[in-house]
């Protein structure tokens, strides 16, 4: 897998050099930069129609007409036979939860994977439920222009589920499993034609792959099961560790928001002939508008993508291959995952479709298209908008708490560093004792015990007796004096090497918080206490032994 992403991310050069202007900003991100070489828009710009759209269109998705998607959970894998149904296998969570079975029930990812209220079979009911909602049935399709599998609104074992009722969220799937169906997913990035146009369409494919999968792990890291609590909550750590660390990520997720904002964008003008019902909700026409008319054509500019003869081929492949992503999620074995799989790689391919399908110059074409969308294409696109809209806004609620947690950690630790510490204590200490060292140096003597050091017994200075004469004949007693000198300077010195032997963990302890304290103040630019004593040796008698 590592092999294969590296091999895709080498194509995605623009978005590595996008944001590492200031590597300590959260996500290394410059948000007043362009968000690719396909798009004239800015993260800020981005973040801006988001804050404008975000409530209207949770609205929008909540209502009876887009709540409601319809899949077949029972689908077998069409690429490998392994439907051994593995998220039910408690590994998958291995990485996340290291006593999975010591949690209640309702927390074993079987259950957190499981879809609530799923309808089963549509049966005739369903199939009046489902009149009334739209009062145009939309179950044609066009094979040729698709991007995806469609099987699965026609199929008699489909289920009726309700995406409300089931968020995306963590459900502890992961594992081989999941790593085999990412892996292959990201295989279908290998075009076979080469030339600039392969390569900007290469470039696409891989972002709206790689932001589909780091949009699902800013779902499940924002809302992530804290298993002491049992709450669902944002988990900032696994945030950075799988999206966060990576700028290319985040900057893909928005750029999957700008491709599907300007599909929506190209469909408003045709949107007139579609049959939104009003059933439960008034005015959902409205409420699409609403959002929708907020939206820019700068987003995105595909044309760039496909604009030649040869771009045609490029074409088939693209579609081709972006089908067989829609397919790869029967493989997906966590129910709820497979779900909003699901959704979503419907919703890229509706998008696809649109941007790619609908001829420029031929209004006729256009109309088409659109008219030839299924309802559950439609509920696809809008329910993808919506979870990159919630990506959105989740990285910047992440960016605040990223900002938040370092702004108190580093108070937290400024305060210990700097005020009435241990550290400002000591630096005291060294100052003083290099006052002392010094003024003892310039005065070419030494005087007095230094009290900081007390460690250190110097032998007392023997006053000259008053007329003492030094060239006299020394005596018996001379001798003597000299012998109990010389005995309690070998004591002393024997003492100082036993005491800083037994001191040395300490002293190294000392010197080695000493250094990071600079180190941690140089980091947060907070001024350095020691720099002020920056010519100040420390002595070396207390580290050398
Ligand atoms: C279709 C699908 C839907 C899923 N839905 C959910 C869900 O709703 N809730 C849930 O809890 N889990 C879900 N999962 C599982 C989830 O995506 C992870 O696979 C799982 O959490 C294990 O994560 P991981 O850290 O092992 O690496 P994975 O996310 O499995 O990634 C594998 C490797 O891909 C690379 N990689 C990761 N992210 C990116 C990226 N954005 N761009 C490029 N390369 C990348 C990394 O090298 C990583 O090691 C889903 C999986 C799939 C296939």
């Amino acid at each position: 897998l590592n092999s294969t992403l590296e091999e895709s991310s080498e194509t995605n050069v623009e978005t590595n050099t996008v944001f590492d202007k200031d590597p300590t900003n959260f996500c290394r991100m410059d948000k007043t930069e362009s968000i690719g070489s396909t798009c004239d828009v800015t993260f800020n710009e981005i973040n801006e129609v988001n804050k404008n759209i975000r409530s209207q269109l949770l609205s929008l998705v909540q209502s009876d007409f887009f709540k409601y998607f319809k899949l077949d959970l029972y689908k077998e894998c069409p690429f490998w036979s392994d439907n051994n149904g593995y998220c039910i296998n408690r590994a998958c969570a291995v990485d996340v939860v290291e006593d999975w079975d010591s949690l209640p029930e309702y927390w074993q990812p079987e259950v957190l994977g499981n879809i609530e209220n799923a309808t089963a079979d549509i049966n005739d009911d369903e199939c009046s439920f489902l009149d009334e909602l739209c009062d145009k049935p939309r179950f044609e399709t066009d094979n040729d222009i698709e991007y995806c599998d469609t099987n699965d609104f026609n199929s008699k074992h489909s289920v009726l589920v309700d995406l409300s009722a089931n968020p995306e969220r963590f459900t502890g799937y992961g594992g081989e499993q999941s790593s085999q169906i990412w892996s292959s997913i990201y295989r279908e990035n290998c075009f076979s034609q080469d030339g600039e146009n392969q390569c900007l369409a290469k470039d696409a494919f891989y972002r709206l792959i790689s932001g589909l999968h780091a949009s699902i792990g800013t779902h499940l890291s924002n809302e992530h099961l804290n298993t002491e609590t049992g709450k669902w909550e944002p988990n900032l750590e696994l945030f950075m560790t799988r999206v966060g660390n990576f700028p290319d990520r985040v900057s893909n997720i928005y750029f999957n928001f700008a491709v599907v904002a300007k599909a929506l964008w190209k469909i408003r003008p045709y949107m007139n002939e579609l049959g939104f019902c009003n059933a439960y909700n008034e005015d959902v026409k409205g409420m699409v508008d609403g959002v929708v008319s907020q939206l820019d054509s700068k987003v995105f500019n595909e044309d760039l993508l496909f604009h030649d003869e040869v771009s045609g081929q490029l074409k088939d492949d693209f579609r081709a291959r972006f089908k067989n992503v829609t397919k790869i999620m029967d493989c997906v074995q966590c129910d709820r995952c497979r779900l909003w799989g699901k959704v979503q790689t419907t919703g890229y391919a509706t998008s696809l479709k649109i941007l790619f399908e609908m001829d420029n110059n031929d209004d006729i074409t256009r109309q088409h298209v659109v008219d030839k969308l299924t309802k559950y294409e439609l509920i696809a696109l809008f329910n993808t908008f919506d979870r990159l809209s919630k990506s959105v806004e989740a990285i910047n609620r992440f960016e605040e708490l990223y900002n938040y947690q370092l702004k108190s950690a580093g108070e937290k630790l400024a305060s210990f560093f700097q005020l009435d510490n241990f550290f400002k204590v000591l630096n005291e200490k060294f100052k003083s004792v290099n006052h002392s060292i010094q003024e003892n140096k310039s005065d070419n003597k030494v005087e007095e015990k230094v009290s900081e050091f007390i460690d250190l017994k110097m032998p007392e200075k023997k006053e000259q007796t008053a007329g003492t004469e030094t060239e006299s004949v020394p005596n018996k007693g001379v001798f003597k004096e000299a012998w109990e000198v010389e005995w309690q300077n070998f004591k002393d010195a024997l003492w100082f090497i036993v005491t800083s032997y037994k001191r040395l963990p300490s002293t190294i302890n000392r010197y080695t918080v000493l250094k990071l304290n600079k180190l941690w103040n140089k980091f947060v630019g907070v001024p350095n206490y020691l720099d002020e004593g920056e010519d100040l040796e420390i002595p070396s008698h207390n580290f050398e032994q």
